[in-house]
């Protein structure tokens, strides 16, 4: 009896979430560092599946970073990072699109169907939803920075009930141009911010930012991220997410949290409970009149 009670509490409880983000948007970037296990990758499409029956809109923007190293080194081909951003030849970018475009994204894409959604797989190479151009004019070769979204196509799918789930490639609108690998933090951020977003949530493979003592850093803005890279405790794979945090929270989407997608369930903790967990991303604070909106905002 005592255990029924707990239940039904723990759905109350979730009442006050729930209630907040009903019928709104939230970008959900799922690393491939998040979709090591087929048990993690059930869980994640129980949370998705669940978002969608209480009425939320999730749109999937995933990774695979992971897998496209592991494919390029049995086919003898070396994986180049500049800051967190792969360095993509001609052949690397065609296994980039197999990993990406053929196996994650149809995978991911079926395992939602398979729970109950309307899954759409699509990569941005489709009707040229996600558009870019070659990033620092060309020193990264087919690796692109976004230039354009169409955000009016994504919003069109979520209102039609689905649930678009997006690789990270671009279109050139080059005739016989192979497109551009754009990394995956970055094409989550852009896509959030083309269909304003109430949030973006990052899976990855740790708690959240951490400092150099290893302790999780709970909440960073702007100037916190700038000092955190000078000063090295920012590096990796983690610079492109931080940097992709940022940019969304001043371009359109209210908040951005980094969260560890190895926690089973980790969408529904960060979304239905109070704690939240991993590292929330907030604007500088300012004032207006007395009234500080940015804080207000932060708070939604
Ligand atoms: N300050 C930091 N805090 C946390 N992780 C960091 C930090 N600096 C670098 N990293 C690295 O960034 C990694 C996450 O980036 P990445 O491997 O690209 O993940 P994903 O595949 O989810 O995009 C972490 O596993 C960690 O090794
Ligand atoms: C340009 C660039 O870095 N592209 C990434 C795209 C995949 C990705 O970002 O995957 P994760 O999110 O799992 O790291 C790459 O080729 O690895």
């Amino acid at each position: 009896m005592q255990k029924k009670h707990q239940k039904v509490q723990v759905l109350l409880d979730a009442i006050p979430h729930i209630k907040k983000f009903y019928g709104k948007t939230i970008v959900i970037k799922y690393g491939g560092s998040a979709q090591t296990s087929p048990d993690l990758q059930e869980k994640f499409a129980e949370d998705i599946v669940l978002l969608k029956l209480v009425g939320m809109n999730p749109v999937i923007v995933h990774g695979g970073g992971a897998r496209i190293s592991e494919l390029l080194e049995k086919l003898n081909i070396k994986s180049e990072f500049i800051d967190g951003h792969r360095v993509t030849s001609e052949e690397t970018m065609r296994v980039v699109e197999m990993v990406l475009s053929g196996d994650i994204n149809k995978n991911i894409t079926s395992l939602l169907n398979y729970h109950g959604a309307k899954a759409i797989g699509i990569s941005g190479k489709d009707s040229s939803i996600i558009k870019a151009k070659p990033k620092d004019n060309g020193k990264f070769g087919y690796t692109g920075v976004v230039t354009e979204v169409n955000g009016q196509l994504i919003n069109n799918l979520v209102k039609e009930g689905f649930i678009p789930v997006i690789a990270p490639i671009a279109d050139s609108a080059t005739p016989s141009h192979p497109g551009f690998n754009i990394n995956a933090d970055v094409a989550a951020s852009k896509v959030a911010s083309a269909i304003n977003a109430q949030k973006v949530l990052f899976l990855t493979d740790i708690k959240g930012v951490l400092d150099k003592e290893g302790n999780l850093l709970n909440s960073l803005d702007k100037n916190d991220v700038e000092k955190y890279k000078k000063d090295g405790t920012i590096a990796g794979g983690m610079i492109p997410k931080v940097d992709s945090c940022i940019d969304a929270i001043y371009n359109g989407v209210n908040k951005a949290h980094i969260i560890d997608g190895r926690v089973e369930h980790s969408i529904l903790l960060e979304l239905f409970t109070s704690d939240g967990i991993g590292t929330q991303f907030l604007r500088k604070n300012g004032t207006n009149n007395g009234i500080d909106i940015e804080k207000l905002l932060n708070e939604i």
